[in-house]
């Protein structure tokens, strides 16, 4: 009871229209409308990958606050992010569209100016990584809701957000780096940790839950623009940090994926038994008035504040 549904995914075994897709999506799609989340265990997902992203990432902490600053991005929470308010010991660093080889180049180039390979061909092949995830996951979603004839313009206007982060050694305070409890402002987000265990997603029955590390397991969360998309049939999954083993810095990889322009619940998910809840939103917009909001840590319930009906 209540806890979070684990699902194998991989492109070679997973087939859209068998038998285990079938399966596999009925879970996906109960696990999302119960918890807001699942877990995929991935078996693309190489060790190698694995380990090189998180050797890359603490190499991109590394560099000189000068050069970290540089990392600017016109769009709230994408580009540098280092203590702010009420979580002082978290330090991010974003690429924006890093599906594109383009933008993971520029990024690198920016923090590297004389090059880094092995940084820029790992934050793609993870990049790409996500995003056939999120492929196969919003197949199931719009299948399972028979909008099939919707999923291809959901792909096109999807753009991922990729997050490095790092949670500083809280240094004897009590280990709770990151307390504020959120939803995702994204339509979809796609976490893996390192060697620290700390991502906790609240379960349907309002119970914290955490899960065991697994060098190939991602914890997929809908944000606050699948749960208007769907007209409240997908929960944002509610979620928080909290790192309990003292003395440990903890790394983790984020990707946000946005839609770029507007989000409209489908008409085929209104009708007299699901009322409409939202209106149609601009995705970027509504991450910039929750940036400018106040009191964000409570903003529990903000996409029906910005545009419910
Ligand atoms: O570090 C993590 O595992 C989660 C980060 C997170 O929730 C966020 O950046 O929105
Ligand atoms: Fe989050």
């Amino acid at each position: 009871m209540g806890k979070i549904p684990v699902v194998e995914f991989s492109n070679g075994s997973l087939v859209p229209g068998s038998e285990s897709w079938i399966q596999a999506s009925k879970i996906v799609v109960e696990a999302l409308q119960d918890h807001g989340c699942f877990i995929a265990e991935c078996k693309d997902f190489s060790l190698e990958l694995h380990d090189t992203i998180f050797s890359v990432t603490e190499e991109l902490f590394n560099l000189p606050h000068e050069t970290k600053i540089k990392n600017t991005n016109e769009k709230p929470s994408h580009g540098y992010i280092a203590k702010v308010p009420g979580t002082p010991l978290l330090e991010g660093l974003n690429i924006d569209h890093a599906e594109t080889l383009e933008e993971c180049r520029n990024f690198t180039q920016l923090m590297w100016p004389a090059g880094n390979d092995r940084f820029c061909k790992a934050a793609n092949s993870f990049a790409q990584l996500i995003k056939s995830l999120e492929a196969m996951v919003m197949r199931m979603v719009f299948e399972s809701y028979g909008l099939e004839k919707h999923y291809e313009s959901y792909m096109d206007a999807a753009t991922l957000l990729m997050r490095f982060l790092k949670y500083q050694n809280p240094d004897g305070i009590k280990a709770n780096v990151n307390p504020i409890a959120h939803t995702d402002k994204s339509f979809i987000s796609f976490l893996h940790q390192a060697n620290v265990r700390g991502l906790e997603v609240m379960t349907k029955d309002g119970e914290w839950f955490t899960f065991q590390l697994s060098p190939s397991a991602f914890m997929i969360m809908a944000g606050d623009g699948c749960l208007a998309w769907s007209n409240g049939r997908i929960k944002a999954c509610y979620h928080r940090v909290s790192v309990r083993d003292d003395n440990q810095v903890r790394y983790s990889l984020g990707v946000f994926s946005y839609q770029r322009g507007v989000i409209k619940t489908p008409d085929e998910l209104i009708n007299e038994e699901h009322p409409q809840q939202y209106k149609p939103f601009n995705h970027i917009d509504f991450l910039c008035y929750y940036d400018s909001s106040k009191g964000r840590e409570k903003a529990e319930s903000l996409i029906k504040t910005y545009c419910g009906v």
